[in-house]
């Protein structure tokens, strides 16, 4: 992204820490901590799209859960303009949901089956007090509109949806309330490629009109790079590089960097530098990010975090370990 469009910082992860006890039967013995993460500092600057890649288990969606408040930290700070989002001091849960909203890799599990989409998303409005009555239907009735339905979609129910559409209420749903943060989850991986085009164009444009900030989890190479602004590649529990995401990805220089975007059939061939999807056009399928998962190692072994070190305007990597 070019410094031009790149925002003031709005949300701050500081040292972020959130460690799980072990079982006693664990193979790493008895007392021992799980760093699902283990030290995370990120900032997410004001309508950008910060995406966290990373193997299954390296905490990706622990980090998103601690910025939601959905986690409590073990310790460090979560940020948003400066004051407390999680842990001590965060604002209730409704004022978080002002705030921060989630949209989820599969949206049909997270909506109800038995309540209409208007409903569904009427009962944000009447839970916040924002709105009632006629009002709060047409305020229903235009997102619907903005997120590419029809406004009489509010009186079906949703198994009466595609996968594409049920992602656009899933969208719908978490701009009800007007938030600043929205972290996506996989947002398009259960969805066909010819889908997840649009799906992906249709967040790229409410990012624009909303001033939205985005956090992205993915698997696929092909989605961060059409979306995202900045990456960070985490590694058991700890960023080991981040920074833009072109620099980061051309110029991988982690190992474990470099091996991820080697898992990649035809990495090179997909890092354009385009961004958004033609129209009609499909995200190329296939382009999962797929290392070999390592063994997580001994946290009795591991040395405290290091710190990350500039190797380029907007780009740092993790070089002692
Ligand atoms: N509530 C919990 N209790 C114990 N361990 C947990 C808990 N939540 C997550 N973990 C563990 O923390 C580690 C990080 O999990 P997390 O779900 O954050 O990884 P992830 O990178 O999002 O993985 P994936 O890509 O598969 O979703 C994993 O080893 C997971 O088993």
């Amino acid at each position: 992204m070019s410094e031009a469009k790149r925002g003031t910082p709005l949300l701050e992860i500081r040292d972020l820490k959130v460690h799980f006890p072990l079982p006693r039967q664990s193979p790493l013995g008895p007392r021992r901590t799980l760093r699902a993460v283990d030290g995370v500092s990120l900032t997410l600057n004001e309508g950008e799209c910060l995406s966290i890649v990373g193997e299954s288990g390296c905490g990706k969606s622990t980090t998103a859960l601690t910025v939601m408040g959905l986690q409590e930290p073990t310790s460090g700070e979560v940020l948003y303009q400066g004051k407390p989002l999680a842990g001590a001091g965060a604002p209730d849960r409704k004022a978080r949901a002002r705030i921060a909203q989630m949209v989820f890799q599969d949206p049909y599990a997270s909506l109800n089956p038995r309540q209409t989409i208007g409903s569904t998303l009427l009962s944000q409005l009447k839970l916040h007090g924002l709105a009632s009555g006629a009002e709060a239907e047409q305020r229903v009735a235009d997102m619907l509109v903005r997120v590419g339905l029809a406004a009489d979609h509010a009186k079906r129910f949703p198994h009466e949806f595609s996968g594409g559409q049920r992602q656009r209420i899933g969208i719908a749903r978490a701009l009800m309330l007007d938030p600043k943060i929205l972290v996506l989850d996989e947002p398009v991986s259960a969805l066909d490629v010819s889908i997840q085009a649009q799906i992906i164009n249709l967040l790229m444009e409410l990012q624009e009109t909303l001033r939205l900030s985005y956090i992205m989890i993915s698997h696929d190479l092909s989605v961060v790079e059409h979306v995202s602004d900045r990456v960070a590649v985490m590694y058991f529990g700890r960023v080991v590089e981040e920074g833009d995401w072109h620099s980061v990805f051309t110029r991988p220089t982690h190992p474990y960097t470099r091996r991820l975007i080697g898992s990649v059939p035809d990495a090179e061939a997909i890092l354009s530098g385009a961004r958004g999807v033609p129209d009609g056009a499909a995200i190329p399928a296939g382009r999962r990010f797929s290392p070999e998962i390592d063994t997580r190692p001994d946290p009795a072994t591991l040395p405290e975090p290091s710190a990350l070190q500039a190797i380029g305007p907007d780009h740092r990597v993790r070089l002692a370990d």
